[in-house]
């Protein structure tokens, strides 16, 4: 049976010895002339490995300035990597798989270099293997390998004692099967003489096993030495697997039962304080035992000073790790586990979260501490005492540099976007807040608050007071609240009752989001950044705490809104600032130009503008095609048609608004329809921005368009709508920009339908009337329905636009309308119905433009909103052949504002003011106005 042994008193172990030690072990040349090839092979000469190197500059830099030589590594494709100088992200050029064997190459040095793998990490033959030939890789002198039970042993293993402790005869089973498991293993892996040991070893261990859970089973009860002495043969049999490996390939190796060494006394509940001296004195005895340069320890396992066998709890071997890091005063710790590194947040809920090359010792305690799957924290105290890194690195991808955690590295620029590394969340909070005048300026009532919160057991997460001392919140796990609530009520009953406490009051469904980062601290704007981008992505923040410390921020939000609010703070500062993920819906005429002119432009404004906007959806009345990351614009038709589902406008803006990664959200709405345009209300609450050439919602019932501008004015979201007067022509922007500077509107007057200019500028000489419709239609002048531009509606929804916007508060029906769509088509049921029908009536047309040219003038169809007398008004004009309405060509639209300023000569703005793709330029424009209302540089 394998049992701690007593410390050995003997053969004093001192710094000067283990130095005579270590140079006798560099100057024995390595046995095996295979491990000599390997080590050729895997460090190539120095030209080699420039040559590599220049295959990824980012990494190379990154290698400058934080990882040594570890880091001439190219990325595997698609890997993200941050360049925390430029904030971009990168994927990295493709390499080959022996070039990434080469270039992975582990820490070479004079010292100690210390490896810990996990239970994944040895969970095979192969993979145990595997793991041999990483620390055959590694030509530090000295190696110290920690490892875990295979993976699933600890737990089967956990499972034998309770089976046994609850009398459950299956225990038996379940032991044959831990023992067939490593059999298996060992027999794959080993052979020979080294596979008769180790089966020995094997069935002794299990034989006495048995005995030991029969012992168990029979009191009906394990005490915690007993199960943590059965729990712990896992680590054994792996790291005697481990060492009989790597002694395949002729290297000298011992294997370590780190009971004999590592010392620990418990420290409260499921904790434990390593006696660092008694450990360093135990563990120079036990080299003087066994004088190896390749060490395999147990990861995991301890003795209590009394050499009762224990275990280091949670995340045990990790801790094994750094505390013999620490206790060898190790080059480095690596930390070889199933990830690439620490992530920028929770891969699962930000898609783009990156790979960090560093984190400082603080930083990743912060991390961990908010959830973070990166080490806990205890971990981090025995190397960060020494200085000493641990590198966190992907066993199954080897060329995959990992993070580095270390001192504070003293490489990043000073940008405000690399002061914050990494997001963590919290979630299943509530939040309590005790609020009362009382409060203030009373010493003792924080003291009494948490004094009842601690004789609850309760965990305090964070902690907010403003200086006014008049509240108090703190954030405690939501299963926790009602017991610190009820202890709360109890504990201020008569405070409550005589009104010194107002309330206190439990705020369920809240989580908590933590920006960590070391040099928030030295760096103006960090905050700001952060609620900005929350402010932005419309996330109401209900408490906030940042120690001085400033290794976090930590702020407390609704539940339901934590992924969005990480995602939202994720992209701020470490995508483009800009990044906007577009719905279209409508993808008619305008719909389809918008589509292509986003296809064509959308590298130049990434790498020009880094704006970055991503089509997450396009929605027609009947089909719509979705996407997590963004259509590919050059297929999306092909793709609204074999990839399309029934069209579901509520399923299109939840797939837009939860769906994705993406906190800027803005929905296009291309549509004539009066049912989308109603919608808006309710986007903008969602905080979804809205760009349209859709005229309905701003001419559509007052009430109804103040209250869309009330919300969108008291919220962070945008509506633009440029092209719904004029279309890509300046109209809106024009008028705000002069009411803006304090400019009095007179008035406003123009030709605002561009279907209508064509056809009275080239309604001439022998052309009916008819002819010039269809034309001006076939020109994508019209609007869906050519009735609504002939009837004037077109008109007087413009003229209704801009008069609202001067502040005049009119209703359509208050437009008085010349309709130039005879009587008798006005019930046409469709449009071609009309188009056919409408020849019918050309010579009425002729007589009347007849009549106009006979008095050397022409017809102009006009709209004028009069803002000095309240009004606006729609109707067919004669203007002299010199008049400047007269001079128009084209689809122009003409607009004349009479100011305060522009009072003599008026202010006007002439141009093609419809077709295709004047109005999809104006859409574009909007979303571009709205990219640079976000952030992007101008
Ligand atoms: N054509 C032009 O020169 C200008 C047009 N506009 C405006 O642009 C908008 C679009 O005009 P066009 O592209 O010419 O019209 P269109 O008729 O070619 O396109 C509209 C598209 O919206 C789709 N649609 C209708 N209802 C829908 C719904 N409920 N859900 C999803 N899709 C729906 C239709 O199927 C169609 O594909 C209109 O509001 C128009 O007033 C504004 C300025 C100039
Ligand atoms: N049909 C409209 C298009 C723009 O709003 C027009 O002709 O002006
Ligand atoms: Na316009």
């Amino acid at each position: 049976m394998t049992t701690p042994s007593p410390p050995n008193p003997t053969g004093p172990f001192s710094l000067a010895r283990l130095a005579v030690m270590r140079s006798l072990a560099v100057a024995s040349p390595h046995p095996g002339a295979a491990f000599a090839a390997r080590r050729r092979r895997l460090h190539p000469s120095a030209a080699d490995r420039d040559s590599i190197s220049q295959r990824c500059w980012r990494c190379e830099k990154t290698r400058d300035r934080s990882f040594g030589s570890s880091l001439r590594v190219s990325h595997l494709p698609g890997t993200l990597h941050r360049d925390v100088s430029k904030n971009l992200l990168t994927p990295t050029a493709a390499v080959s798989v022996e070039e990434a064997e080469a270039t992975a190459d582990l820490p070479k040095g004079d010292m100690w270099s210390v490896h810990k793998f996990g239970g994944t990490c040895m969970g095979t033959s192969q993979r145990i293997q595997n793991v041999a030939d990483i620390v055959l890789r590694d030509l530090s002198e000295r190696k110290l390998v920690v490892v875990s039970a295979m993976s699933k042993v600890t737990d089967m293993m956990y499972n034998l004692v309770n089976k046994a402790q609850s009398r459950d005869d299956s225990y038996i089973t379940a032991l044959d099967e831990v023992f067939e498991k490593h059999m298996e293993a060992a027999k794959d892996l080993l052979a020979g003489e080294d596979l008769a040991r180790f089966l020995s070893q094997l069935h002794a261990d299990i034989s006495n096993l048995k005995a030991m859970l029969r012992a168990i089973y029979i009191a009906g009860h394990a005490t915690e030495s007993f199960s943590d002495f059965v729990v712990g043969h896992g680590e054994l049999w792996s790291a005697q697997m481990l060492s009989y490996a790597i002694k395949k390939s002729g290297t000298p190796c011992s294997w370590m039962d780190t009971r004999e060494v590592l010392v620990v006394n418990p420290s409260g509940s499921n904790q434990v304080d390593p006696d660092y001296l008694e450990s360093e004195k135990r563990l120079e005895q036990w080299f003087v035992r066994h004088p190896a340069e390749t060490i395999i320890a147990t990861g995991f396992i301890a003795s209590t000073p009394d050499n009762i066998p224990t275990t280091l709890k949670r995340d045990g071997s990790d801790f094994s790790a750094a505390i013999i890091g620490s206790l060898v005063k190790a080059r480095q710790v690596t930390i070889w586990t199933d990830v690439d590194g620490v992530f920028s947040a929770d891969p699962r809920k930000v898609s783009e979260a990156v790979i960090l090359s560093t984190l400082s010792y603080q930083e990743a305690w912060e991390m961990s501490y908010f959830g973070a799957n990166v080490l806990h924290p205890r971990t981090i105290i025995p190397v960060m005492k020494y200085n000493i890194p641990i590198v966190i690195r992907n066993i199954f991808n080897t060329s995959a540099p990992g993070t580095m955690i270390c001192q504070q590295p003293a490489n990043e620029n000073g940008d405000l976007d690399a002061c914050v590394k990494a997001f963590a969340t919290i979630d299943k909070l509530a939040l309590v807040n005790v609020e009362g005048t009382g409060m203030a300026g009373v010493p003792g009532t924080a003291s009494a608050i948490f004094g009842t919160v601690k004789d609850v057991g309760a965990n305090v997460i964070m902690i907010s007071q403003a200086s006014s001392e008049h509240s108090i919140c703190f954030a405690v796990p939501e299963k926790e609240v009602a017991s610190v609530s009820a202890a709360l009520h109890a504990r201020f009953r008569e405070a409550l009752a005589a009104g010194r406490l107002s309330k206190v009051e439990v705020i369920h469904n809240c989580s908590i989001l933590a920006a960590v980062g070391l040099r928030m601290a030295s760096t103006p704007g960090v905050s700001a950044t952060l609620f900005d981008a929350l402010a932005k992505a419309n996330i109401n923040v209900r408490a906030i705490s940042q120690g001085c410390s400033e290794y976090n921020i930590t702020v407390v939000l609704k539940q339901e809104d934590c992924v969005r609010a990480l995602r939202a703070a994720h992209s701020r500062f470490f995508l483009s600032k800009t990044t906007l993920a577009v719905g279209i819906v409508g993808p008619g005429l305008i719909g389809r130009t918008l589509l292509n002119q986003l296809k064509d432009q959308a590298a130049v404004l990434k790498e020009n503008l880094n704006i970055d906007l991503r089509v997450m959806g396009i929605t027609g009345s009947r089909t719509m095609v979705l996407s997590d990351i963004g259509i590919d614009l050059t297929q999306w038709k092909g793709k609204l048609q074999t990839e399309a589902e029934t069209a579901d406008l509520d399923k299109f803006v939840h797939h837009l608004s939860e769906n994705h990664f993406f906190p800027n959200r803005v929905l296009v709405d291309c549509t004539a329809d009066t049912s989308v345009a109603s919608h808006y209300y309710d986007w903008l609450k969602k905080g979804i921005h809205v760009i349209t050439p859709n005229k309905k919602a701003n001419s559509g019932p007052l009430d109804r368009y103040l209250k869309l501008r009330t919300l969108q004015r008291a919220s962070y979201t945008h509506y633009f709508y440029e092209a719904t007067v004029g279309a890509g022509l300046p109209i809106i922007s024009t008028l705000r920009g002069l009411l803006e500077t304090g400019d009095k509107i007179l008035r406003i007057e123009g030709i605002f339908s561009g279907t209508l200019s064509y056809i009275f500028n080239n309604f001439e000489g022998a052309r009916t009337f008819s002819d010039v419709v269809a034309e001006a239609k076939e020109a994508g002048y019209t609007e869906p329905d050519p009735r609504d531009d002939l009837s004037g509606t077109d008109v007087a929804r413009k003229v209704i636009i801009l008069a609202r916007e001067s502040g005049l508060r009119l209703e359509l029906s208050d437009i008085p309308v010349r309709s130039l769509v005879p009587e008798a088509l006005r019930s046409c049921a469709s449009a071609d119905e009309y188009m056919q029908k409408l020849p019918s009536f050309d010579q009425d047309w002729a007589s009347e433009r007849n009549d106009a040219e006979a008095a050397g003038e022409v017809l102009r169809y006009v709209g004028v909103v009069d803002v000095i007398n309240k009004k606006g008004q729609v109707e067919l004009r004669r203007y002299k052949r010199d008049h400047p309405f007269a001079q128009l060509s084209g689809s122009d639209n003409i607009i004349a504002f009479t100011t305060s300023r522009y009072k003599e000569q008026p202010l006007i703005v002439r141009g093609p003011g419809a077709g295709a793709e004047v109005t999809a330029g104006g859409v574009f424009s909007d979303i571009l106005r709205l990219a640079s209302y976000l952030g992007a540089p101008s």
